[in-house]
């Protein structure tokens, strides 16, 4: 009997020790909703046979999720507003460090100290002068040419219509060159350069104020960056905020593009790695709140510039309007924003014109960034962009590199497409 209730006890013990085995088996096989291949939900990259439907971005952190520290209790010193400062002025505000990242100190990498931003376009002229190529030589060898007949001067038009200079400055442009040559004769090829030096410098103008308003008196400056999703948007006010930082001012980021969680991951990444907050709000939040959230911040901790990040979808020209009409009223209730800039990509050449005269309808513009120009032969874009919108290119993208922005030098730039003197 005792025999038979022990061998009992041991039936029960081993049934319920396979019971438990095989639970735990059930438990750790991946769940379908997680995402094939046992993907976290923070792994952006798309898995075979994932939904299109299913949101893969990991879930938005509102400002208050993120842990921004509390403002300094006495406010940094600002820096001198006295003038009108101007990326590439002398450095004078106080450290980056007067506004923490959203991420607690002990875990913040150190913040980086980016490359300032004079001669900027100088050190990136060779990968400008690459992609302008064609333009530059093309037309310097067509120029200095023995004989400048009639199909000499046709190709000279091809070949600055071929670079987007325009149909009406690519005709002002042909017909000084002509006038120059009629009357100094055949020229060598040094003079066809300085020729051609002038003529494109005065197209793409020398006396315009290029400089970007991003420190004012007794406030922080307001950047609205504004654009077609694609274009650069982010990426520059990322860049931007590392020439401020390198120049030693503080800098506050706007993520209001609220489409996608993905944009103000990478906004306030940019942001950590200089020591700048970023101010975001819930996916599908209201953009203009977070541009209000993020002026705020910006008074609070007296910062030197916030830059604002925003969506531009083209859904309809009626949509943009209104939400971009918002955001500057709303910012409006702290002050005035102080640059209004407009990121083309150059790759899209005439379509990039089109998008600006949809963005000019919707806001008033100071300043057009052009990305992406060294990835194109289309550099005349910059005269074209300048003629149709009547604002100035301010910057130029010229690489993804962190430090690829450059403030636009038309000397530079100018030399850059027509390569070494001969
Ligand atoms: N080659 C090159 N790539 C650039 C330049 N500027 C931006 N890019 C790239 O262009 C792509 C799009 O940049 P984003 O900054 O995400 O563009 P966005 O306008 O903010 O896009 P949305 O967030 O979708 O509205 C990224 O891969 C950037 O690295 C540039 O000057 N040169």
């Amino acid at each position: 009997m005792e025999l038979l209730i022990l061998i009992v006890v041991i039936a029960v013990v081993a049934l319920a020790t396979m019971g438990l085995v095989v639970g735990s088996a059930v438990r750790r096989r991946p769940r379908r909703a997680v995402g094939r291949g046992g993907r976290s939900d923070t792994d952006l990259s798309p898995g075979v046979g994932d939904d299109a439907e299913v949101p893969r971005d990991a879930p938005t952190r509102t400002i208050d999720d993120v842990g921004l520290p509390a403002a300094p209790e006495t406010a940094p010193p600002r820096a001198d507003a006295s003038g009108p400062p101007v990326i590439g002025d002398v450095a004078t505000a106080g450290p980056a460090e007067n506004l923490a990242p959203s991420v607690p100190p002990q875990q913040r990498p150190p913040a980086e100290m980016p490359a300032p931003a004079a001669g900027r376009l100088v050190r990136l002229r060779l990968r400008l002068s690459r992609s302008q190529n064609a333009l530059g030589r093309g037309l310097l060898s067509l120029l200095s040419g023995d004989n400048l007949d009639e199909e000499t001067w046709e190709d000279v038009e091809a070949t600055l219509l071929l670079a987007d200079v325009g149909v009406v400055a690519t005709g002002e442009l042909v017909a000084a060159l002509r006038e120059r040559t009629k009357v100094l004769g055949a020229s060598t090829p040094a003079q066809a350069r300085a020729m051609l030096r002038d003529e494109l410098l005065a197209q793409v103008g020398t006396a315009t104020d290029r400089s970007l308003r991003t420190s004012v008196p007794d406030r922080p400056a307001v950047v609205l960056v504004v654009g077609v999703n694609g274009t650069g948007k982010t990426t520059t006010c990322g860049k931007v905020a590392r020439l401020l930082v390198a120049e030693g001012r503080t800098v506050v980021l706007g993520a209001a593009d609220t489409f996608r969680a993905a944009a103000a991951d990478q906004l306030q990444t940019w942001g950590e790695r200089v020591g700048a907050v970023t101010v975001r709000g819930a996916e599908g939040g209201d953009p203009a709140s977070v541009a209000f959230d993020a002026v705020k911040r910006g008074i609070d901790s007296a910062a030197d510039t916030v830059l604002i990040d925003t969506a531009g979808r083209l859904h309809t020209k009626t949509g943009l309007m209104d939400e971009l009409a918002k955001i500057k009223r709303v910012v409006g209730k702290h002050g005035p924003v102080d640059e209004v800039l407009l990121v083309l990509d150059a790759t899209t050449g005439q379509n990039a014109l089109v998008q600006a005269r949809v963005f000019t309808e919707a806001v008033e513009l100071s300043g057009v960034v052009l990305t992406k120009l060294d990835g194109t032969a289309k550099g005349g874009i910059v005269i074209a962009v300048q003629r149709e919108l009547g604002v100035p290119v301010k910057l130029i993208g010229l690489g993804e590199g962190p430090d690829d922005l450059a403030p636009f030098e038309p000397e530079a730039f100018v030399d850059a497409l027509l390569g070494e003197p001969v």
